[in-house]
């Protein structure tokens, strides 16, 4: 395998701190929102989610690259981080069934990053001033250059992004025996979470972001499900527009993520920008029904306002973040909707949350 040269590369951050490192993907400058995911494995989804479209990731887990890539391994059909920063990067991977580099991936996909970054102290800085607009170059070190380049990335907070990631023309995915039609709202879905529906005997047609809700009816849908999408969850109004209109109507209802905040705000509850935010593998939440603890993977910058949640007689919380209070999950009272902010088909260890897809069927069985 041929081996690409790495050159000096710059990161820096809108609070002006500089970090120094190596450059890795496409030699080049982009910008965009900072973050970082805690997840010790699992880097190609985190990559191609849709949620992170626009944003750069930072990875705690200090290997990177090493298990190559692999065409099954995709949330999406490309790669939505503009950038990456990490610590070790390798061009080298050593799986077998692997089906090509990271580093051959990422300069295919325009991706600019940075290695041998001093990760752990990145991420406490991030933690302690919170998530923060940066920019990456590997061919422009002039640092005021950059400040320029990087005062033009809009921020994150009322950002309308869905309308950048939605599929363009609707399409259908389904299984042999189709049981019930679920009609999915694409805010930047996730493939796994239609495959989750798929296996559970729904027929699944996926709508653009902006699809009004008659559009959506005339398909005659037994429930809805609203996805994860990237952006600030207060700038999607025609989805909240057309949730409205699916609660007006009691149809079953399930969102994920920004599906989970468009909920809430349907029910007249806002959303925040979190200091940092939740993206990592294992956040524990309690289930509130259950009492049981749940240990489960997030991406979410945006969360909804607990104080709003307790005044609101229509919405209750059925799930919160055991370390911070975080609303995770909530149902309307009288309908047949419920969300949750995290990601429940992928979430490991004993406590299995699929039961969410489950009820879900439920719902769609008893309507
Ligand atoms: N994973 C998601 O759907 C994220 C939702 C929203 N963009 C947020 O950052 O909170």
């Amino acid at each position: 395998m041929k081996e690409k040269k790495a050159v000096d590369a710059i990161l820096l951050l809108a609070d002006g701190t500089q970090w120094k490192g190596k450059s890795l993907g496409c030699t080049g400058t982009n910008s965009g929102e900072l973050c970082f995911n805690t997840g010790m494995t699992g880097y190609q989804e985190i990559f191609t989610d849709p949620s992170y479209y626009g944003q750069i990731v930072i990875t705690t887990v200090s290997h990177v690259g090493n298990y190559g890539v692999l065409n099954q391994e995709v949330e999406s059909k490309q790669v939505q981080i503009k950038g990456l920063v990490c610590k070790e990067f390798s061009d080298f991977f050593s799986r077998r069934s692997a089906e090509g580099s990271l580093q051959e991936y990422f300069e295919k996909a325009g991706v600019v990053g940075i290695c041998e970054i001093d990760t752990r102290e990145l991420v406490r800085h991030i933690r302690n001033k919170g998530a923060m607009n940066a920019i990456i170059s590997s061919d422009i070190l002039d640092v005021e250059v950059l400040k320029e380049k990087l005062a033009a990335t809009p921020s994150m907070d009322g950002l309308e992004l869905a309308s950048q990631v939605s599929t363009r023309d609707e399409y259908i995915m389904k299984p042999d025996k189709v049981e019930f039609k679920v009609a999915i709202l694409d805010l930047g879905v996730k493939r796994n979470i239609i495959h989750n529906l798929v296996s559970r005997g729904c027929e699944c047609k996926v709508f653009p972001y902006d699809t009004s809700f008659d559009e959506m009816e005339a398909w005659g849908p037994d429930g809805y499900f609203i996805s994860n999408g990237p952006g600030d969850p207060a700038a999607t109004t025609q989805a909240v527009e057309s949730v409205n209109r699916i609660l007006d109507r009691d149809k079953p209802l399930f969102g994920i993520c920004m599906g989970h905040q468009v909920l809430a705000q349907a029910n007249g509850i806002a959303t925040y920008k979190m200091h940092n935010g939740h993206r990592g593998l294992n956040h524990p939440v309690k289930n509130l029904i259950t009492g049981k603890c749940e240990v489960t993977s997030q991406n979410h910058g945006f969360a909804v306002d607990g104080e709003a949640v307790k005044n609101n007689d229509q919405v209750e919380v059925t799930h919160i973040n055991l370390n911070d209070g975080t609303i995770e999950g909530i149902r309307i009272k009288g309908k047949k909707a419920f969300s949750v902010q995290y990601h429940p088909e992928s979430s490991p260890g004993p406590h299995d949350s699929n039961y969410l897809f489950d009820n879900f069927i439920q719902l769609l069985k008893n309507a």
